[in-house]
């Protein structure tokens, strides 16, 4: 994707600029009736006849009604231009997003990003729908009052003109001090998102743990940290917005008192006094639209930044040099990658063969899934290759290798529809009859026949209205369903019950003939029959080799044997229950 530094497409932009003259033509609909209203003030001190002053009131109507007409026009077009630029930005962050690999995205907050989608986008929405159209009304009233006041009276005129230049100044040295503060809010408020994202989606385990008090009162003090800061910012644009009001203010004042030096002297007309004195207070409402709308620009730059934040993560474009992942050998050489700036794995070299099952085994946190990962194309090596039949994963697309690989993780996601949507996310071409056959392999066909709405049933946000267990044998329906020549399970039967462990280990095996399989397991007795097993320690390879090799030589795999074993022979005895 080019790094399209503008937020509207060519298309919007166009239709910016149509709002924009028809609001202008609505702006010249307004101004125009004073002048006709000058007219009638001039013919009823000339005594003119009534159908004469008639017909001016007549097109002050008219013009009125234009000029309704034309704003509602303008709004409807900004509106359509921001409505659809809304949707353009949220599809661009999407795509963008879904084109980050995971390690593109490793480290920034979920929460931060559903800032930028939702309030970010939302005052981009809003500038443009509202803002946009006034601050053109508010900068056409100046230039016209403006232009107007010198045929009347240049030292009115004056008065209005010297206003400019003293607001420009304050507002310089305003938004040189505080300008940066508008960016500050969109950091601290993404910030105080993704706070309050974390302690909704954590307040189970706070409550399971009884931590709730310290952490509710830990995210209140943040909160009100914030709102603090948010009040001496406030704080700070009153008292701006009251020396703006001051100067704004002068003019009316100036003028009145100025005028009416002149009309005493007899130097202005009446009538001339009167509609001065309208035509500055039109300015300064209108100057201090502008300056609102100066806030609201500032506003809508520092979200534009923030937008432009998330659409710029580089993308390590791997779509248009792939290679097709082809079956084979997968290879690590010297392979090292670190999270962020924690070293997860380090100068691993290994090989898991095709067609043959290779087991990593290691204790929690060695780095067994971050060498999934690596496999899967997820992540992608600082250092070293990872390479699939001979071609560098960094080469390959991750369309490719989620064509070639099945990664089977522990957290099994699922989507808030249907179980069967969910198990079809295998493979969307699959009949139906297949579909079933999938989760029949992965013992919960029955199950779903068991509940009211069967494969119809929905899964709940996240699958909250399935059992652990049961999303994993959902999970392992879609990769029996895939079909794909690799498999990693990483924890995969992990929270399956031992009613169906048997009968679902059995489907792996099945499914797994001919295929390369990577199994990542704390379960040592589930992978003592694997081709090649490979024990992890602190991110580096401690030994590999086969079930008896390993047993006689390796300390660490006899250790996690021995583990094991103690687990499944641990009894409670008797006066340990009482
Ligand atoms: N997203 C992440 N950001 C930062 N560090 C991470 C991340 N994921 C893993 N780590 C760290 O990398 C190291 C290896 O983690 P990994 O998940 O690969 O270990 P593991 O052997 O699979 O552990 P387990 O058996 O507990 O699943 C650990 O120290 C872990 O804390």
């Amino acid at each position: 994707m080019k790094n399209d530094i503008s937020l509207l497409s060519a298309k919007d932009m166009r239709r910016s600029i149509l709002a924009a003259l028809i609001t202008a033509a609505s702006v010249i609909c307004g101004i125009i009736p004073f002048f006709n209203l000058l007219s009638i003030l001039e013919m009823l001190a000339s005594r003119q006849p009534f159908d004469r002053i008639a017909v001016q009131c007549i097109i002050i109507a008219a013009l009125l009604i234009a000029k309704s007409v034309f704003y509602g026009l303008g709004i409807a077009v900004s509106h359509r231009v921001a409505f659809s630029t809304l949707i353009d930005i949220r599809k661009r962050i999407i795509s963008h997003m879904e084109r980050l690999s995971l390690s593109d995205i490793a480290g920034q907050k979920s929460g931060s990003f559903a800032q930028v989608v939702d309030n970010e986008v939302e005052q981009v929405e809003v500038f443009i729908a509202h803002a946009l159209p006034e601050l053109l009304v508010a900068s056409i009233i100046p230039v016209a009052v403006l232009a107007f006041m010198y045929t009347v009276c240049w030292q009115f005129a004056l008065i209005l003109t010297i206003q400019i230049p003293v607001l420009i100044v304050f507002m310089m040295l305003f938004m040189k001090r505080y300008s940066s503060k508008f960016e500050e809010l969109t950091q601290r408020t993404g910030k105080m998102t993704a706070d309050l994202l974390e302690y909704i989606e954590g307040i189970r385990v706070i409550k399971v743990f009884n931590t709730g008090r310290g952490k509710t009162n830990e995210i209140l003090q943040r909160m009100k940290d914030y709102i603090s800061w948010v009040k001496k910012v406030s704080t700070v644009m009153t008292f701006s917005k009251f020396i703006q009001s001051c100067i704004i203010s002068s003019g009316v004042f100036l003028t009145a008192a100025i005028g009416t030096g002149f009309l005493i002297e007899g130097s202005i007309e009446y009538k001339d006094f009167v509609i001065s004195i309208i035509f500055a207070g039109f300015f300064g409402e209108s100057l201090g639209k502008l300056l609102t709308y100066t806030f609201k620009v500032m506003k809508f730059n520092s979200s534009r930044k923030a937008i432009l934040s998330v659409l710029s993560i580089p993308v390590r474009d791997r779509s248009e040099k792939a290679a097709k992942a082809m079956p084979g050998d997968i290879e690590f050489s010297g392979v090292s990658f670190a999270y962020a700036d924690s070293a997860a794995v380090s100068d691993i070299s290994l090989t898991a063969r095709s067609n043959a099952s290779t087991a990593l085994v290691g204790a929690s946190g060695s780095g067994k899934t971050t060498i999934g990962k690596l496999i899967n194309g997820f992540l992608l090596p600082d250092s070293g290759k990872v390479s699939i039949d001979g071609v560098p994963t960094c080469n390959i697309s991750e369309a490719s290798i989620a064509e070639l690989v099945s990664y089977v993780q522990q957290d099994a996601f699922m989507f808030n529809t249907s179980i069967y949507e969910n198990i079809l996310i295998g493979n969307p071409e699959a009949k139906r009859d297949k579909v079933y056959d999938a989760a029949k392999k992965a013992q919960i066909h029955n199950f779903i026949m068991s509940l009211p709405d069967r494969y119809d049933t929905q899964a709940g946000e996240g699958g909250c209205r399935l059992s652990g267990g049961e999303k994993q044998r959902i999970s392992l329906a879609r990769m029996i369903l895939k079909n794909a020549p690799v498999i990693v399970l990483d924890e995969a039967t992990a929270a399956i019950d031992a009613q169906n462990e048997q009968a679902v280990h059995r489907a792996i095996e099945a499914v797994s003939k001919g295929k390369t399989t990577i199994t990542i397991t704390h379960r040592m007795n589930t992978i003592s029959d694997a081709d090649n097993i490979i024990v992890v320690e602190n991110g580096r390879i401690a030994d590999q080799g086969g079930h008896r090799e390993l047993i006689s030589r390796c300390d660490l795999y006899k250790r996690l044997m021995d583990a094991q074993y103690a687990v499944e022979n641990w009894t409670v005895k008797e006066e340990e229950v009482c």
